[in-house]
């Protein structure tokens, strides 16, 4: 195989990502997860099976201490209550003066004053990047005013593109948009991932499994959010593509792919991501 300054294009990106995935595996990032009760069992196994370390904590009396062991830190507002926002606010702020980076997920946004009010405040504390689907990142950049459906997305990510570098130049965070066509950007710059198969979107909190998977990715890779952005969902949907070829619908799916990134090999990396600059 080609040495890594050999490689060009899609190839030096497929070096890049294997790169980051053996940094992960190597490190075994501690991620620190305030997440919804429904996805944290997916989020834990997406994690353990990239090689980082997940734990759930969000009890207040714990972070400051917890925190401050972390490598990264992965907030989530999916089953949001006044309590839990106070943990996740109390994190971001314990981060930021640990210079850990952070995390958002904002699930469900524009679907109540409540959450879109929070989601707000937790972006004011400034994010390294915020993962959503299209119509979240639309929600939140006030792109717009249709009410969501729930935590589904109604629109694709090129409807959201605009709105995404907006909302990272606002914001000064990377913005993930997931979707048929995964689009990470800075505001300036935008990277595509086409990795992926759509049965994903069929299994509760695969979004929310790879923010997390992000939030693993920058912590070994801190000056590079954007491309750690973009290696961890094209590994997570090259993870999803192999996982589809032994998968008969969602729930196997779910299996096959977590096994399939635990295997992740060189040969599958550099021939199948798709990373490409837009
Ligand atoms: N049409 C599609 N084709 C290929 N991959 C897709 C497609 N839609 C989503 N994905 C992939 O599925 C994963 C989850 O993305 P999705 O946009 O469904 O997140 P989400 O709506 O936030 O999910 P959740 O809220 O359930 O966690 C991502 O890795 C994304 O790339
Ligand atoms: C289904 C669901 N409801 C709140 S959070 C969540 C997980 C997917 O976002
Ligand atoms: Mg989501």
């Amino acid at each position: 195989m080609a040495s890594f300054r050999e490689l060009r294009g899609n190839e030096s990106w497929a070096a890049e990502a294997w790169k980051a995935l053996c940094k992960v595996r190597e490190m075994a990032p501690l991620v620190q997860c305030i997440t919804n009760f429904v996805s944290m069992d997916i989020m834990a196994n997406t994690l353990l099976a990239a090689g980082a370390s997940p734990a759930m904590v969000h009890a207040v009396e714990e972070i400051s201490e917890f925190t401050a062991i972390a490598n990264a830190l992965c907030i989530n507002i999916g089953t949001l209550s006044p309590e839990w926002i106070f943990s996740m606010k109390t994190a971001a702020v314990r981060a930021n003066e640990l210079n850990k980076p952070w995390v958002l997920d904002p699930v469900g946004v524009g679907a109540s004053r409540f959450r879109t009010e929070r989601c707000l405040e937790l972006i004011a504390l400034r994010p390294a990047v915020i993962r959503g689907n299209a119509s979240e990142i639309m929600a939140v950049a006030g792109a717009t005013t249709a009410p969501p459906k729930g935590v589904d997305s109604i629109h694709n990510t090129p409807d959201a593109l605009e709105a995404a570098k907006e909302l990272a130049k606002k914001t000064h965070c990377i913005v993930a948009v997931s979707g048929a066509v995964d689009l990470v950007t800075d505001g300036k710059r935008v990277l595509g991932v086409s990795n992926g198969v759509s049965l994903m979107q069929r299994i509760t909190a695969t979004g929310c499994a790879v923010t997390a998977l992000i939030a693993a990715f920058i912590s070994v890779n801190p000056g590079r959010p954007l491309e750690s952005a973009a290696f961890a969902l094209a590994l997570f949907g090259l993870a999803g593509e192999i996982g589809y070829e032994k998968a008969s619908g969602p729930a196997s799916l779910r299996m096959y792919m977590l096994d399939a990134l635990h295997g992740l090999d060189e040969a599958a990396v550099y021939s199948r991501i798709r990373i490409a600059q837009i």
